[in-house]
């Protein structure tokens, strides 16, 4: 586990880390989420024990890594913003100046670098030199680095940057797939990539924590009231009929659409879900209904008003619970 207690790191006079506290639990993906200059690499350094702090601790598994660097280096693998290649040596010259760096007994060596080299695919191009790699390949190479000697947890500072979209899907895969045995902490200023891989929340602006959550409570935190979009072949009175003693509905708008059908927007009463309830109302006046959505508010409507308004609710802050959140490793 990794707690972040009271971290603050000032560049001169700049406040670049202000008063960050949060804990990593074991076996996870956190994304670390915010615009670019929000203090995200530097907290990742510092947490790495790349970058000292101004003020405050990180506890690597009691560990704090700003006392005892060395050790606490251990449990962690980075692959930071700009990964630490040599680009003269090969892919596997390169690999094991890294495995010998990190006291990787010489008997398990060799095993290990091909055992990793075949997970992130970089297995064929082991021979060449790094410089002539892709930009694609270069990262692999950073992220083969990072999880040499399987370090419990892998931390990595925006690993999908300058990646052409299907490299991007390959990283994501490659994620899930690492944080089956590791903890797994990844920033991001793309929303899309947070949203898709990550199991807890953390958004940081300014150098502040503003949220932190799972990705669904996160949207409905700010959610005020949900909706529900339909569309159905019945007219609007008999919508309306149909949603009369429907529990759970505030408001219901109608209107008939080109194709002659009625598309209803129903409002939800604040915290309720009455998807099911609507379908079965639909279902037993025996008219069908040929679409059904939710639409409310979504991770980026969470993510903008965080990074972009000077105050912050409360709701995001003091509902922090961290050992409300699950994953079944066996979903990904
Ligand atoms: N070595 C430095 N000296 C002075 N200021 C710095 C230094 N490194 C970062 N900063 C400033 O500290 C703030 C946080 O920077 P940081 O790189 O941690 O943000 P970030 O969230 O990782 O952004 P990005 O997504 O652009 O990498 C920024 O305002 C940045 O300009």
């Amino acid at each position: 586990m990794i707690e972040v207690r009271n971290l603050v790191k000032k560049y001169g006079t700049h406040l670049a880390v202000d008063h960050l506290d949060f804990k990593i639990e074991s076996g996870r993906i956190y994304g670390f989420l915010g615009p670019n200059g929000a203090g995200k690499s530097t907290t990742m350094n510092i947490m790495t024990g790349y970058l000292g702090a101004t003020e405050g601790e990180v506890l690597i598994d009691g560990q704090d890594i700003l006392k005892e660097p060395e050790e606490a280096k251990k449990h962690i693998g980075y692959l930071p913003e700009q990964p630490p290649l040599y680009v003269d040596m090969t892919v596997r010259e390169y690999l094991e100046f890294v495995a010998e760096l990190k006291g990787i007994a010489r008997a398990k060596r060799e095993e290990e670098i091909t055992e990793i080299e075949k997970m992130v695919k970089i297995w064929e191009v082991e021979n060449r030199l790094i410089k002539n790699l892709s930009k694609g390949y270069r990262q692999r190479v950073g992220l083969a680095q990072a999880i040499l000697g399987f370090p419990e947890i892998i931390i990595l500072d925006e690993p999908s940057v300058g990646l052409d979209p299907k490299q991007i899907i390959e990283i994501r895969d490659l994620i899930r797939k690492l944080a089956k045995k590791h903890t797994v902490i990844l920033s991001s200023h793309i929303l899309a990539e947070v949203r898709e891989v990550c199991d807890y929340i953390l958004i940081i602006s300014k150098g502040k924590l503003v949220a932190s959550d799972t990705p669904e409570n996160l949207e409905k935190m700010l959610g005020e009231n949900n909706a529900i979009e339909i569309e159905t072949g019945a007219s609007p009175s008999e919508v309306r009929l149909i949603l009369k003693n429907v529990p759970g509905i505030e408001a219901i708008q109608t209107q008939i659409n080109g194709e002659g059908m009625t598309w209803a927007k129903i409002t939800e009463k604040k915290g309720e879900d009455a998807r099911e309830r609507v379908f079965m109302a639909f279902a037993a006046a025996k008219t069908p209904l040929l679409t059904l959505k939710t639409t409310g508010t979504t991770l980026e409507d969470v993510f903008m008003e965080l990074t972009q308004s000077d105050t912050v609710p409360e709701a995001f802050i003091s509902k922090t619970k961290w050992e409300e959140v699950g994953r079944d490793a066996g979903d990904l």
